[in-house]
């Protein structure tokens, strides 16, 4: 087949088919412990950078950014409940075209590494894996479940004749896949299943492509993560004796190319913890020494946003923040940071780095104070007009909320108890009694809380998802009210469950149009879940306007935002560290005012009581190390201390197996 040189392609074209090429090889070289690219020794230093956390209007911008600092490949995870949100339901268009974003990958002049699941880590929900597994209760994800298999192969079906086109050895820039993720930090240690993912990917990929797993540096971890036929390699952050932890690989590939597949630049953040930050020399230090044993590495280096709700979260249960900064050599914004810098000098010494200036951080404009006017209480939304809350749907959502009704079945006239003995709400539930709020329940943390009303009154719970946890053996995270809660001695039955997408409900407009309180209920109380709109002009005319910006939450508590029905993702100052959301330019205009809708599920700084305007701040430069006291005000909690001699675990250890 005559080879043809990729031509940079206008995307509404049909991909050009990308074909086999007998000439074009990637192998490993056993012999000279080094990879091969076209029979010539190649030694990759990837970055990796997630399509699925960045709109796809910046994806070019990240990766020549990642190829101006001396990359000559990147890292993706491809996360299989973005693209399968429903079982047998597809999505890979707009900021979900993988094969678009694989084009870029190739038109930037950078290999890809693929790390292709089914599982990822990575911070997203239940770890890449879709919630509607867990509808059959008794499943063992990651294994040879065989109902688990069953949805992976379809998947796989889907996923993997997208890939092949673009393996290297078809002209594209795919120079290995990853199979699984940290297999042996999961207490399955499922042979069977893991060789079911080489066949698997065998069947649908051929046998010239480089198929890898990655674990922890430890031989526990080798024991279970690896398997004949799959490239063992490993990751590690900065600040151990390298040549000490090559030696881990070695115990699974006694020769081959060292490869660190996750060297941390940074670290992630939860909700209510210090902003993690990992010193710029202490990385620059540890990458030369990696380079310099020429193993082929990557490292996390283009921070991402978490638009939407795909965001993960630890276990013993810590949900993570809504921006993926990382502390990354690229911010969320795609701002070049001095460790971008560093980073890129320490590459300098091992191979030609692109001449000609970085491209340079994004504008950022301050478009100022915004004001908000509250509209309904969210109970009001169940029918208004359209129906939004539904009865009866599957009672463990993928994302979002839940309201559990019931009527209170004896008089609390004196308080009573309500308490969930089994921690079972997952994971937090604003209560009200007759709409007047009464307190949270939230997992690991309040199991117990006391209510008054009248025996008959109308009891509700609104049940937010705060994100499944993606590592370890609770990944089964299912949502909602997942065991009984009792009110004094009384076990609660019969709820009426309503289920609700509230991106469909903004999506609609019908909250904007809204121009007063729905309902004589209408309390002007700040605690009960309301949703506040706005609009704000951004002139037109003025060059190179819209620009991004960051949202400020001053004195709110906590909630989500969605500017023009875009989802921005959760805010929550009073637990910090994030204070700011970054708000990609592309969702901006200035043709039309532009929508922000604010759902605040605690109790926010104005209304009619406390005699203040409601208002959020757009602002020019990002908080990521913060927490707002109420009525308090902003105070910056000190940043971590560079993590001196850690390998970059961050604040909890990775678990043994
Ligand atoms: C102690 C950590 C064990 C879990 N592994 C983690 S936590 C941060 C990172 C990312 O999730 C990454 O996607 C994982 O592969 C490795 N890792």
């Amino acid at each position: 087949i005559k080879k043809k040189k990729l031509r940079p392609v206008v995307y509404s074209l049909p991909l050009p088919l990308l074909r086999h090429s007998s000439s074009r090889t990637f192998q490993i070289d056993y012999d000279k412990d080094c990879f091969l690219k076209d029979g010539e020794l190649f030694r990759y230093i990837s970055g990796s950078i997630h399509y699925s956390r960045i709109p796809q209007y910046y994806w070019k911008d990240r990766l020549l950014k990642m190829y101006m600092a001396g990359l000559n490949a990147i890292q993706t995870y491809v996360p299989w409940n973005y693209h399968e949100p429903t079982p047998g339901h597809y999505n890979f268009t707009g900021d979900k075209s993988l094969e678009h974003f694989l084009q870029l990958c190739n038109d930037t002049g950078l290999f890809v590494i693929l790390r292709a699941g089914p599982y990822i880590c990575g911070e997203w929900d239940m770890g890449g894996l879709p919630a509607w597994l867990l509808q059959k209760k008794s499943i063992v994800l990651r294994s040879s479940d065989p109902d688990y298999l069953a949805s992976v192969d379809r998947w796989m079906s889907v996923l993997l004749p997208k890939v092949k086109p673009f393996l290297y050895q078809n002209n594209g820039p795919i120079i290995s896949v990853q199979v699984e993720n940290e297999y042996g930090s999961y207490f399955a240690c499922d042979y069977d299943y893991l060789r079911h993912l080489v066949k698997l990917f065998r069947y649908y990929l051929g046998n010239d492509v480089v198929l890898f797993t990655t674990d922890g540096a430890g031989k526990s971890y080798l024991k279970c993560g690896t398997l004949q036929g799959l490239y063992a390699t490993i990751d590690f952050g900065p600040g151990g004796n390298v040549t000490q932890l090559f030696t881990v690989q070695r115990h699974a590939e006694p020769r081959g190319p060292l490869v660190n597949s996750e060297f941390y630049t940074g670290w992630l953040d939860h909700w209510g913890q210090k902003h993690s930050t990992i010193n710029k020399a202490f990385v620059a230090k540890s990458l030369d020494e990696i380079l310099a044993l020429g193993a082929n590495k990557n490292m996390l280096q283009c921070a991402l946003n978490e638009f939407c709700s795909s965001k993960g979260a630890n276990s013993p249960y810590l949900p993570q923040v809504t921006s993926y900064d990382y502390d990354a050599p690229l911010s969320e914004a795609g701002d070049p940071t001095d460790k971008y810098f560093a980073i890129r000098e320490v590459i300098r010494k091992y191979k030609k780095v692109p001449a000609g200036p970085v491209l340079p951080a994004t504008p950022k404009f301050a478009y100022g104070t915004v004001l908000v006017k509250k509209v309904i209480q969210f109970y009001n939304l169940i029918c208004i007009k359209l129906c939004f809350f539904y009865s009866g749907a599957r009672y463990d959502m993928s994302f979002g909320f839940m309201l559990y009704r019931n009527a209170l079945p004896r008089n609390c006239s004196d308080p009573c108890p309500l308490s969930s003995p089994l921690n079972g709400v997952h994971d937090r539930a604003y209560v009200t009694v007759d709409q007047v709020f009464q307190g949270i329940l939230e997992r690991n943390k309040i199991i117990s809380i006391n209510i008054t009303g009248r025996a008959g009154a109308q009891l509700d719970l609104l049940v937010e998802n705060t994100g499944r946890i993606n590592h370890g053996k609770d990944i089964n995270d299912a949502k909602g009210l997942v065991t009984n809660l009792t009110l004094a001695s009384d076990i609660l039955t019969d709820w009426t469950i309503f289920s609700l997408n509230i991106d469909e409900v903004v999506a609609t407009g019908h909250l904007n149009k809204l121009q007063r309180p729905q309902s004589p209920m209408y309390t002007p109380a700040t605690t009960v879940p309301s949703f506040y709109v706005g609009a704000f002009q951004i002139p037109s005319g003025i060059p190179y306007m819209p620009q991004d910006t960051y949202l400020k939450f001053q004195g709110w508590s906590k909630g989500q935002v969605w500017i023009n029905g875009f989802n921005l993702g959760r805010y929550w100052p009073t637990k910090g560290p994030q204070l700011t959301l970054y708000v990609p330019a592309h969702i901006l205009t200035t043709s039309v005012p532009n929508n922000i809708t604010v759902l605040e599920l605690e109790r926010a700084p104005c209304g009619e009581e406390l005699n203040t305007p409601c208002a959020v701040e757009f602002v020019d430069t990002p908080v990521h190390w913060g927490i707002e006291f109420q009525s308090l005000g902003t105070e910056r909690l000190k940043a971590r201390p560079p993590m001196v001699g850690r390998l970059g675990r961050g604040t909890w250890s990775r678990p043994e197996p």
